[in-house]
């Protein structure tokens, strides 16, 4: 997949809420009501990480998960990673 140009990244940006771009990666943090619930967005995501064969890097804090979604191959944001965070924002 390719590299977005910072337009490109403007513009799938400006689709998505909640959702920052810093440097080459998409971030947002969730919260819940306790590690479980916290635990159990991180198992939604897997199915569909695993269809995509696209996989957000996720660090989880007592009831945060933070998701950060880059192109490891790429080296960048492309549109798989506005994909992804499309499908994570629908669970
Ligand atoms: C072979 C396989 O498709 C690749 O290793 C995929 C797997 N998941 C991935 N996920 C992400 N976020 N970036 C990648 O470059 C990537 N590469």
């Amino acid at each position: 997949m390719a590299l977005l140009s910072s337009s490109e990244i403007q513009s799938q940006a400006s689709q998505l809420s909640d959702w920052t771009v810093e440097g080459k990666e998409l971030k947002r943090t969730f919260k819940f009501k306790d590690f479980v619930q916290a635990i159990n967005f991180v198992n939604q995501l897997v199915e569909p990480a695993e269809a995509a064969g696209h996989h957000p890097d996720l660090s989880i804090s007592y009831n945060k998960v933070t998701v950060i979604l880059t192109s490891h191959d790429a080296g960048g944001l492309t549109e798989s990673d506005f994909e992804m965070a499309k499908t994570i924002s629908a669970l």
